[in-house]
């Protein structure tokens, strides 16, 4: 038996299955990577978007993440949905005090249909608790201009975004994500070093509900592998760009990706590859 590499989300349950849990735990499927959740609030919801939030109790969000890190352990782990400043500071005093260091904040706030994840009073924990613990910041545009408040507008404000994320909250890296912006969708990482820059081709399509959460789950997965942050960042790219290209068209709204995508591409490449060796 191959090593089993093991992943934690700890976000918000997404009934549509497009985002959230859902969304993270079909990705680490996907690359082969062992997922588990702790699930931090319960929303009804489809592709025409939020129609009820049921937050778990506290205590119910603490006996499932030590649940898991006791018994099975944690290669690597990221948030999504925290929705209120007690589930922040319960999550930042875990991560340190397992002493977790492969964490993932995808700082959700809003979804794509305008419903608040996030309360307006739990950005401040997130920006002092949570951020400085992380190995990686995820947010797309409008969470980056909450979170350090400027306007981003081009590439070179996403560079200062990313490092100001990185030098005032103290995160290990940030990257900025430009689905939000026109024309080919590139996101600016900065390592706390130097900038990386993610790029693909923009497909017009509505079907993008939850690509933050199955962008983030993908680094995840990558980093509980052992790969490098650079390594992890440009295997997510790839696995959204094809989860969004190879749409499915479900729902009459905002439908979700496909996450079946990159592993059947990697199939095709790997029938390719037996193909021509069998020739030769
Ligand atoms: N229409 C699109 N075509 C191709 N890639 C996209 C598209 N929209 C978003 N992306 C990519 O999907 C990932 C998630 O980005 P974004 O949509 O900005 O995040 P969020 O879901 O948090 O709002 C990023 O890598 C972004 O560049
Ligand atoms: C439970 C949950 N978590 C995250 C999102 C954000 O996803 P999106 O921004 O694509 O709506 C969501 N809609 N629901």
């Amino acid at each position: 038996m191959d090593q089993v590499f093991k992943a934690l989300t700890i976000a918000g349950s997404d009934s549509g299955g497009g985002a959230g849990i859902q969304a993270d735990l079909k990705t680490f499927q996907m690359l082969e990577v062992y997922g588990m959740s702790a699930i931090t609030a319960v929303t009804a919801q489809n592709t025409l978007g939020v129609h009820g939030i049921y937050d778990i109790p506290i205590e119910g969000i603490a006996k499932q993440i030590e649940s898991v890190i006791s018994d099975i352990g944690v290669d690597a782990l990221k948030t999504g949905m925290l929705s209120q400043p007690e589930v922040i500071e319960l999550v930042a005093d875990l991560v340190t005090k397992h002493k977790l260091s492969k964490l993932v904040v995808d700082p959700v706030m809003i979804a794509k249909g305008g419903a608040a994840l996030l309360a307006e009073h739990a950005q401040d924990a997130m920006r002092k608790r949570l951020l400085p613990l992380a190995a990686l910041v995820t947010p797309n545009i409008p969470e980056a201009e909450v979170i350090i408040g400027m306007e981003i507008s081009s590439l070179d404000t996403m560079k200062e975004a990313a490092v100001r994320i990185v030098e005032q909250f103290g995160s290990a890296a940030a990257i900025i994500k430009g689905g939000h912006r026109i024309g080919d969708p590139t996101d600016v990482l900065y390592d706390g070093e130097q900038f990386h820059f993610f790029t693909a081709e923009r497909y017009e399509t509505r079907h993008t509900h939850g690509t933050g959460c199955t962008f983030s789950a993908a680094i995840t997965a990558e980093l509980a592998k052992g790969k490098t942050l650079t390594e992890s960042v440009q295997t997510a790219k790839t696995f959204i760009t094809l989860a969004i290209r190879h749409e499915l068209g479900i729902g009459g709204g905002h439908g979700p990706t496909n996450h079946w995508a990159y592993w059947r591409e990697a199939q095709t490449h790997s029938d390719l590859q037996a193909k021509e060796q069998g020739k030769s």
